[in-house]
């Protein structure tokens, strides 16, 4: 165990149970405090931008569970700890919906996937996508992401400053063509390029200011971008529809329910844009910072490394899930750098969370980071301790809520399976060809105007040590 970042003040966690409390009996929302309106416009968001942790732990302290804040021009309110967070993604009388909140941060660019999809809709797709992620896909998912992450890495030398995280971007880039769209046969690697640009645009424009398809900003550029997304996908659509292949694509175009439902052609193409998004930032977060605490904390690296060298080259998915070494470390970085820190809702209805009336129409942000730093329910929750999710100890059993990297309730990941899969292969390979270091003191310098990445590429000192053949 070492020191992360400095450790906060503790806070205290007054609980209340759901729905004990009635619309009539309910608080409103603490006022704000004047100095907490942030700057005109854009209310507290630079805030955020320069540090989450900091802003929630601040929200948390002055205003308890449910406190207000100030993003652009609206009066939003964010929920702390996990026993607001539970409410909402309990969501008991359908007050919380999920396309007018993550609509206005992913735009129009993620249009219609199923995290932008609400009640009755979203369970009938929901159902259906289901069908993609069951076990013997996974199975199938998993041979397939071997070649693809061999042929992704082939390059990777031994360098003083490796730059992880772009790297990493590509590498699961490469592996999305591969196991999303079954390797996009007679595509040239220009026209691939050109893909990945696109999707790098539309995922980007999350950042963007300016919202509005205006030349040169990101949200201009995200705009050509999901058109590229559609063209392609619709030019591969008839040969997909034709054949059963074991990509994701094909897999999307042929799955029913047992009662028969199926995507039409324009679901497979936004349910493929939205996937490739929710599936590539978040899986390269998770991977960086496990290669970051790896190298910070060496006895890990080897700890993990005889998990992976006690399997072949191509571990079957029993064998990745057997890897509790690894297991332990990704579900600690998990928790230290959640990739999605913040969860978007907007209230259709007046609602009560934690004795509070939140009024219909507020944005609401699910803080899940805040959850997984509170000391109430992690001992030193600064400090990397993956031994913390071992079975004698099971921190995260504390709350049912208090590790939620992957939300919860009926919008839950329904990658989450699949994530685990894919980030242990990554790591499985580089422990098995590599060894790397990581200055103990080095702190990730993040971006988090959307989801948080290292500024910096997160540089590590990579020694390659296999063929990595
Ligand atoms: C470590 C990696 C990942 C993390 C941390 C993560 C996190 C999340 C979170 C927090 C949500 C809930 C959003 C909400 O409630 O508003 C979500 C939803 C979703 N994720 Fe993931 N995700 C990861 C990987 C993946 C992968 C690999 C895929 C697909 C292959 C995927 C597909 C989805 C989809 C389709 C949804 C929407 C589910 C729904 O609304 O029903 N995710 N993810």
């Amino acid at each position: 165990m070492s020191q992360a970042t400095a450790t906060p003040p503790p806070v205290s966690a007054p609980r209340r149970k759901a729905g004990t409390v009635s619309l009539q009996e309910a608080r409103p929302v603490p006022e704000l405090l004047p100095t907490d309106k942030g700057l005109p416009l854009f209310g507290r968001i630079f805030d955020y931008a320069k540090s989450p942790v900091d802003l929630m732990r601040h929200q948390w302290e002055t205003y308890g569970p449910v406190a207000p804040f100030n993003a652009f021009t609206t009066n939003a309110v964010m929920l702390l700890g996990p026993d607001a967070c539970e409410e909402a993604f309990r969501n008991k009388d359908k007050a919380f919906a999920n396309e007018p909140a993550w609509g206005q941060i992913v735009g129009p660019f993620f249009n219609r996937g199923l995290m932008l999809m609400d009640f009755e809709e979203h369970h009938a797709h929901r159902r259906i996508m289901q069908e993609a992620f069951t076990r013997d896909r996974l199975l199938n998912y998993t041979s397939a992401m071997h070649p693809a992450i061999a042929d992704g890495m082939a390059g990777w030398d031994s360098d003083a400053a490796f730059p992880t995280y772009p790297r990493l971007k590509q590498l699961t880039l490469d592996i999305a063509a591969d196991i999303f769209m079954g390797g996009a046969a007679d595509t040239s690697r220009a026209q691939m390029d050109k893909v990945n640009t696109a999707f790098i645009a539309c995922v980007q424009a999350a950042a963007g200011i300016v919202r509005a398809d205006v030349p040169m900003t990101r949200w201009g550029r995200a705009y050509r971008g999901r058109k590229v997304l559609e063209d392609f996908l619709r030019h591969y659509l008839p040969a997909k529809r034709a054949t059963r292949t074991d990509d994701i694509f094909s897999v999307l175009c042929h799955i029913e329910t047992d009662e028969g439902e199926r995507f039409t052609d324009d679901d497979v193409v936004n349910h493929m844009i939205f996937l490739m998004m929710a599936a590539h930032d978040t899986s390269t977060i998770t991977a960086s910072t496990m290669l970051q605490y790896l190298g910070q904390h060496p006895e890990w690296q080897e700890r993990c490394r005889e998990e992976a060298l006690a399997f072949g080259d191509a571990p079957t998915l029993e064998e990745t899930e057997s890897m509790t070494s690894l297991d332990l470390v990704m579900k600690e970085a998990l928790r230290l750098r959640a990739p999605v820190p913040m969860l978007s809702r907007h209230t259709v209805k007046d609602t009560v969370v934690q004795g509070v009336r939140i009024p219909a129409e507020t944005d609401v942000m699910i803080c899940v980071q805040w959850s997984h730093l509170m000391e109430d329910y992690w001992t030193n929750p600064f400090v990397f301790d993956p031994d913390r999710f071992s079975s004698e100890r099971r921190e995260d059993k504390s709350h049912r809520y208090a590790w939620e990297p992957f939300g919860g309730g009926v919008h839950k990941c329904i990658g989450l399976y699949f994530a685990g899969m894919e980030v242990k292969s990554i790591m499985h390979r580089l422990l098995r060809n590599y060894r790397w270091t990581v200055d103990p003191g080095y702190v990730a310098p993040l971006d988090n105007h959307s989801l948080p990445f290292p500024k910096d590429g997160q540089p590590i000192n990579l020694v390659r040590t296999g063929s990595n053949r």
